[in-house]
C-alpha cells in the first residue's frame, strides 16, 4: 500500500487529490448526508441565491482532504483527530477540486502530525484549514 508511517514522515512533505465535482456527487452527498440544502439541490432555488447556481456542499469538497489524508499522506492507517476549515469560495458543479496537504508540524512523542489543508479550483483557494492526525508507527 502506498502511504508513509510517522518515522518516515518529514515537515514540508507535500500530496495533493483532485476531483471534478458533477451533480451525481452533489446528490449522492445529499442522499448519503441528509444535508438537502435547496442551494445544493434545487437549480431554481439556486438561481436566486448570491452563487446564482446550484453550489457543491462544503463537506463534500472538503472531504477530498480526507482522501488525501487516508490514502497518500500520511496513507492508509491514518487517524483524523481535528480539522480545520474556512469556506473561502464556492465549488460549482464541472469544477475540478485539488486538494493538498502538507506536512507543517511532527510530535514524535504521540505520533501526531499537523498538515496544512488547502482546497484549490483553478489554482485560487475555495477552502483552507488545519488537520490534525495520528499516523500509524512503521511495521
Ligand atoms: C450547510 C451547507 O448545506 C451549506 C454549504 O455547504 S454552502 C457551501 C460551502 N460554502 C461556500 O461555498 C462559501 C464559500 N465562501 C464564499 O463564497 C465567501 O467567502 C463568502 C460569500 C462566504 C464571503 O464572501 P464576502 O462576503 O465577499 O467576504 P469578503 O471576501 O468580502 O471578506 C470579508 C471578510 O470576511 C472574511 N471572510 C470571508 N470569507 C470567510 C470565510 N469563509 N471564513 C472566514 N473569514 C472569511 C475575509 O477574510 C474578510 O475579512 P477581513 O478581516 O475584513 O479582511
Amino acid at each position: 500500500m502506498d502511504g508513509f508511517a510517522f518515522e518516515e514522515l518529514s515537515v514540508g512533505q507535500t500530496a495533493r487529490f483532485a476531483k471534478t465535482i458533477t451533480e451525481a456527487d452533489i446528490l449522492m452527498f445529499a442522499a448519503v448526508s441528509g444535508d438537502t440544502n435547496p442551494v445544493h439541490i434545487d437549480a431554481e432555488h439556486a438561481a436566486g441565491t448570491m452563487f446564482k447556481q446550484r453550489i457543491a456542499h462544503g463537506m463534500l469538497s472538503a472531504g477530498l482532504i480526507s482522501a488525501v489524508l487516508g490514502t497518500r499522506l500520511p496513507g492508509p492507517g491514518t487517524i483524523y483527530m481535528g480539522q480545520t476549515l474556512k469556506f473561502r469560495a464556492p465549488v460549482k458543479i464541472g469544477d475540478t477540486v485539488t486538494a493538498v496537504v502538507e506536512v507543517t508540524a511532527l510530535d514524535p512523542a504521540k505520533r501526531r502530525a499537523t498538515l496544512s489543508t488547502t482546497c484549490l479550483v483553478g489554482g485560487k483557494p475555495v477552502i483552507e484549514g488545519e488537520a490534525t492526525v495520528m499516523v500509524p508507527a512503521r511495521g
